[in-house]
């Protein structure tokens, strides 16, 4: 019998953020290995013209609950939706459901946050700092919490190359810059962000650190842990390989590069790609719950959810196997043909941002315009040069982070526990990881079916013909204007013509002789 398992059981769980894609998973992994629990409470907010009700309707209805749903029909009877904006005084939660939050709930589990690397200042500071303070208070006043398990990110203090499972102090203290944002204008907060956020490349991951602070602050008061995961990705085992929603992280360039917009980006093949599954962060940070609640550590511990140091794969061995899984499984309707190549400087990255983006994209524009059509393809890609630039920071540096408490809490779990919640890192494959993850992209995201695989790898020898006869025509046509213009060129084509006229007439009369 599973003891995390078992813990769960009876108990009261508050998460935030169970409608992004971690929450999601956390819900579902909770609900499938302890389907005894008592009620998780979810704090949403009406979204899209969709009631709250909808919303965990359609979540529950998708392929990732499909499996849960095999042993426990009545699932949704166990999820509580409450109506709740963290953007909001006191979450505009109502007074009933605020007051039976308080005094019923066990574990909070905080996973929600803007993790926009675009956000204000001001966006990112009300959610991932000031919306961790009023989780915190409320936290505070809920007499029968055992455990407060509040998820940040391993790239916190992304300033630094090597990280300890410590809280770093930000310069400003957050209760500072909370109450700043109360009264600076806008006009006045776009001008010091740059100097605030100081060596870190955005508003996220420095609001991030902020609330990491935030909740050191209240360690005293409460039994708290946080889990820090590095890029998460696609799940590896759980529910089944491959699932993934949404375009963060390295599922968007994934699209980008298997529909052919993107073929080349400025990215460190050596440099460590720190990707974590995101059954293998669910699975530690229900694990940091238990042990947290049972254990009570006296100090408030921080465990890194990362693989660099334990199963290290780097960019350019995952870029090789991307590329090499879209030959077995290749996108629909691609722009191109997939094909990767990685820069790491600035001259060549313009260059192929100017001859590998830009060019088929301002070219297919002109079809388009030709044919009567609205042109989209240059927008399109300045929007994804825009967020490759934002991305860069991340792959082009490597960091280390220590995972001695990790280790520690790996050894603490009893082999059953080690098999249902598997957080052991080094047991992955990347190659067959990346496999399922493409796989997952083309079947979740993009919602292509399996039978259209013919007709994609069709469509990509289609695309190879055009690229030769495009090449083709274009070297005729320079070669033709290079000749008219200079003696050189006309000298060397003669000299080539020549050559090929001799050495043809040498085979015919050698073959003649032999007959
Ligand atoms: C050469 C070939 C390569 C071949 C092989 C390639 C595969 C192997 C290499 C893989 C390298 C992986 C590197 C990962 C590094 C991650 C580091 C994370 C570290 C921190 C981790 C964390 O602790 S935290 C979670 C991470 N947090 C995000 O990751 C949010 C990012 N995101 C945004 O901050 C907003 O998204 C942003 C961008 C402002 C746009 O914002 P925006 O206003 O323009 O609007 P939207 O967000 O609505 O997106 C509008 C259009 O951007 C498109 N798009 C959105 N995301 C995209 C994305 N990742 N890749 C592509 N395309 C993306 C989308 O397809 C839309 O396209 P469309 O225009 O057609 O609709
Ligand atoms: N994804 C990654 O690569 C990594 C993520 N993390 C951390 O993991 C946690 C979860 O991230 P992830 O699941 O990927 O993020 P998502 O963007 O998928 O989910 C964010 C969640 O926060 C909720 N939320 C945002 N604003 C509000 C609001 N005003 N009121 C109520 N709820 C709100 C969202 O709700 P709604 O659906 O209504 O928008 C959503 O449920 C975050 O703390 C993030 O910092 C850490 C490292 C890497």
């Amino acid at each position: 019998m599973s003891m995390i398992a078992a813990f769960y059981s009876g108990k009261s769980i508050l998460i935030t953020g169970a409608t992004g894609f971690m929450g999601k998973v956390l819900m579902e992994k909770l609900l499938r290995t302890s389907p005894d629990l008592k009620v998780v409470y979810i704090l949403v907010r009406p979204k899209a013209g969709q009631t709250l009700q909808q919303r965990v309707f359609q979540i529950l209805n998708s392929k990732l609950f499909e499996k849960v749903k095999e042993f426990c029909p009545n699932v949704h009877e166990k999820i509580r939706a409450v109506s709740a904006d963290l953007n909001q005084n006191d979450f505009a939660i109502s007074k009933e459901d605020l007051q039976e939050l308080l005094s019923c709930t066990n574990i909070v589990f905080h996973c929600a946050a803007t993790v926009r690397f675009d956000d204000n200042l001001r966006h990112a500071v009300q959610l991932n700092v000031t919306a961790t303070q009023q989780l915190l208070l409320m936290a505070s006043q809920m007499p029968k919490l055992e455990a407060f398990i509040h998820i940040s990110t391993a790239f916190a203090n992304c300033n630094l190359k090597h990280i300890d499972e410590v809280i770093y102090p930000c310069s400003v203290e957050p209760k500072k810059i909370i109450d700043s944002m109360e009264w600076l204008d806008d006009a006045i907060i776009d001008e010091i962000t740059p100097k605030l956020i100081g060596d870190r490349p955005n508003t996220y991951t420095y609001t991030k650190a902020l609330g990491e602070m935030v909740v050191q602050q209240e360690s005293e008061n409460l039994n708290i842990a946080i889990v820090r995961p590095s890029i998460v990705g696609a799940t590896w085992q759980e529910p089944f390989p491959g699932w993934v929603d949404n375009l963060n992280g390295p599922s968007g360039l994934i699209i980008a590069a298997g529909k052919g917009f993107l073929r080349s980006i400025r990215a460190t093949p050596m440099a460590v790609a720190d990707l974590i599954p995101v059954d293998t962060v669910v699975n530690l940070t229900l694990a940091v719950g238990w042990y947290t609640a049972v254990h009570r550590p006296k100090s408030t511990l921080i465990y890194h959810c990362t693989s660099g140091n334990l199963n290290p794969c780097n960019w350019g061995k995952m870029g090789l196997q991307v590329l090499a899984t879209f030959e077995k499984v290749p996108f629909e309707r691609a722009f191109r043909r997939p094909y990767a190549d990685f820069t790491t400087n600035n001259f060549t990255t313009h260059y192929w941002n100017a001859v590998s983006h830009r060019a088929p994209a301002i070219i297919y524009d002109f079809y388009l315009r030709l044919t009567g059509r609205k042109p989209r393809m240059t927008k399109l890609m300045n929007r994804l040069l825009r967020t490759i630039s934002m991305l860069e920071y991340f792959i082009n540096r490597s960091w280390e982070w220590s995972t001695y408490n990790t280790e520690m809490l790996m050894s603490e779990l009893s082999p059953e526990d080690q098999r249902v919640f598997n957080f052991d890192v080094r047991q992955l494959n990347w190659l067959e990881y990346i496999e399922n993850y493409v796989l997952g992209v083309k079947k979740y995201l993009l919602k292509e079916d399996m039978a259209g695989i013919p007709e994609a790898r069709q469509h990509l020898r289609r695309l190879r013909n055009i690229h030769y006869l495009f090449n083709t025509a274009l070297f005729l046509i320079v070669w033709r204007l290079l000749i008219a213009r200079s003696q050189m060129a006309r000298n060397v084509w003669f000299f080539i013509v020549s050559f090929c006229y001799k050495f043809l007439s040498y085979f015919r009369a050698s073959s003649t002789l032999k007959a």
